[in-house]
This record gives C-alpha cells, structure tokens and sequence, in this order.
C-alpha cells in the first residue's frame, strides 16, 4: 500500500546567514490511510516546524516529502491542495463572511476556478460542518466567534477539502476540556472512516496516547522517536522527553505529577476512586503514600462516609476532602513526631 505521506532522509530546520540548522534530521517516516498520529514534543521541539515543512508552507533543508507516493515539491500547489488539509496555528485575520462561506471555500480545490458548488460539494460541506458539531455556527460571521468556535469551522474547512492527508497543528488548543475530547474522538472516527492520514501536534497527552494509533515524540536530544503510544509508554521515552527536576511523567496515570521535597509519607485504607482522590489531596499538602505502616507519619482511612487520621497523638475524622486538607496542613504546623 503507498503511504498517505512518507518522508525520506527529511532534515527540518531554518538557514541563518545561509548556514542550515537543523532542527530534526534523517526523518524516514511513513503514514498509512486511516492512520492518526500525534506529534508530541515539549516547546520548542519542532512540531509546528515539522507541520509546515509537510505541508510544503517551508522548505526543508534536505530530503523530500511524498504525498501518496509523489513528491510533494514536484506538485502543482492546485494538487497539493486536493491531496492536503492544512490548519496550522497562524493566527488569521477573518474577513466578515459567515462560517458557512468559509466551509465551502474549502472546496475550491475541486469546483475549480468558478467556485460554483454541486448538490455533492453541498454535502460534503454540510458533513463537515456537522462532523466537528458546528451546526449552530454555520449561518454566524467569523469575525464574531470565539477562537474555540473558529478552530472547529476551520477544521471544517480543511475536512470538506476531503483530503488524503489532514496536517493539524495544536487543533485543540483554544478549546474546552470536553471540546477537547470531542475534537480528538471525532478526529479518530474521521481517520478510520474517511481512510484519511491525519498528522496533529498536541500537549494533550493523555489523549494522544489514548486515541492515536502511532506517537511522534521529539525527545529533548531532538530525536523523532515513532511507536505505537504503548510502545512508548512501555520505555522510558516519555518520561525522559517530558520529565524536569519539577515534575515526573507517570505511566499509570499517563499523566504529570508534581515533584516536591516529600514531608512523609502516609499509609492509606482506601481503594479505586477514594484512594485517588486521597492521593492528590495528600500530594498537595507534600505527602506521598506508602503501603508500610511503619515508615508512615500518619494513616487515613477512607470510606464512603468520611475519613478518619490517625497520628500518635490522637484521631480526628470528618466527611469533606477540604476538610482533610485542613487538618493535614495543621499537622505541619504541629509535625508529627
Ligand atoms: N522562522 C524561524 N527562524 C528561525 N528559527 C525559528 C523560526 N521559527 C521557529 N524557530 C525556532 O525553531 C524551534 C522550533 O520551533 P517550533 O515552533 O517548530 O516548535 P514547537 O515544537 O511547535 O513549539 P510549541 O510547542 O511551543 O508550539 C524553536 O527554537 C524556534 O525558536
């Protein structure tokens, strides 16, 4: 099967005074149709730089990039925009046209220059609309939406292009928790279901790691490391890309957790749900848990009514976790001995 998209020998980077530096190097990547990739890496790493060079908005200082199968340096910029949906984080000025005229602008690469729209541009305009859940905004001006609400209309944009390769940088930056999660699933959902390689930049780790089928993690020694997000998981990839003196990435939780000088530590009865959110309640106030009751400074049970702290000095209890942090953070000012 071609790739979708597939780089060989790739060098990325900028020229100052004429001198290449390279920001990544040696890139051989392949993308399959239907195949989504996240592109993780801290500030700075390269992801935007990467993006652009794909989408042929920048040189790259060697190599070449193939669109399915054809250098994408050779294509004409009419077919490159057929074969490529492009939204990189440029902050656009909108002229005031409604959302709706901006979607079918995304069909221009195949009405041709007459623009006019068939019965079928009219539904892949609409399917694309209604694909990113913005129904409500298509009759709206542009110049008055909120930067989450343009985000999902320019992805729109890029989706009526009906492309073979979706370049997406940050797509969920400017939206909400929940926006979030939606963007990313409905993203995955696409990829299968319109067999569309689809290559995005993202801080969300979380769900990068769990909705896309390959990771592209730049590490901190600019190295693109490509795996399965299990594959990545499974190493000490992540952690060495992301981890400082601050914070630790923990594999279990697939999340970051704050690093500090650990008061003590504290034995916890409680299980699931309770024991999590016992964790970041005891975390906050500087402890970590222990399963040895003897290295303990003092144990919480928790159950579904309450808790109760026992110290060597005496027990107290009580129903909310604020609660609980109080009382923590009362016993620092009286440490338990
Ligand atoms: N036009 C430019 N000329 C020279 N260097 C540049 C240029 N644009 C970006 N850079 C540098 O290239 C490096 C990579 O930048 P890039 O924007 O690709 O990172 P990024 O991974 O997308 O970061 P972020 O997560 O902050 O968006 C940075 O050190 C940046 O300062």
């Amino acid at each position: 099967m071609i790739p979708a998209l597939q780089t060989r020998a790739l060098t990325i980077g900028y020229r100052r005074h004429g001198k290449a530096q390279a920001l990544l190097d040696q890139l051989d990547l392949a993308v399959a149709p239907g195949e989504l990739v996240s592109l993780l890496g801290r500030n700075g790493a390269g992801k935007s730089t990467l993006l652009r060079t794909l989408a042929r908005s920048q040189p790259p200082l060697f190599g070449s990039v193939l669109i399915r199968g054809q250098d994408a340096a050779r294509l004409s910029a009419y077919d490159l925009a057929r074969a490529v949906g492009v939204l990189l984080t440029e902050r656009l000025a909108f002229a005031a046209m409604p959302a709706l005229r901006l979607v079918e602008l995304g069909r221009y690469p195949h009405t041709g220059w007459s623009g006019s729209l068939s019965q079928g541009d009219r539904t892949i305009v609409a399917e694309a609309i209604a694909a990113v859940g913005a129904q409500h905004l298509a009759q709206r001006d542009m110049a008055e939406l909120s930067d989450g609400e343009r985000q999902r209309i320019m992805i729109a944009r890029a989706l009526a292009q009906r492309p073979a390769v979706l370049l997406l940088d940050e797509p969920t930056a400017y939206l909400d928790v929940s926006a979030r999660v939606e963007m990313f699933a409905m993203l995955r959902h696409l990829a299968r279901e319109q067999n569309v390689a689809i290559i995005l930049s993202s801080h969300d780790l979380d769900l990068s790691l769990r909705l896309s089928d390959t990771v592209w993690l730049i590490d901190k020694a600019n190295r693109l490391i490509h795996g399965a997000p299990e594959d990545l998981l499974s190493g000490t990839a992540l952690s060495a890309a992301f981890s400082s003196n601050a914070i630790d990435f923990s594999l279990t939780e697939r999340s970051f957790r704050i690093l500090s000088r650990l008061r003590g530590e504290v034995f916890v009865s409680a299980t699931g749900a309770e024991r999590d959110l016992l964790r970041t309640v005891l975390e906050r106030e500087g402890y970590g848990l222990t399963d040895e009751p003897n290295r303990a400074s003092f144990s919480v049970l928790a159950t579904a009514e309450g808790w109760t702290l026992r110290t060597t000095q005496g027990t107290s209890g009580g129903s909310s976790y604020a609660d609980l942090a109080h009382t923590v953070r009362s016993l620092d000012e009286n440490p338990v001995p």
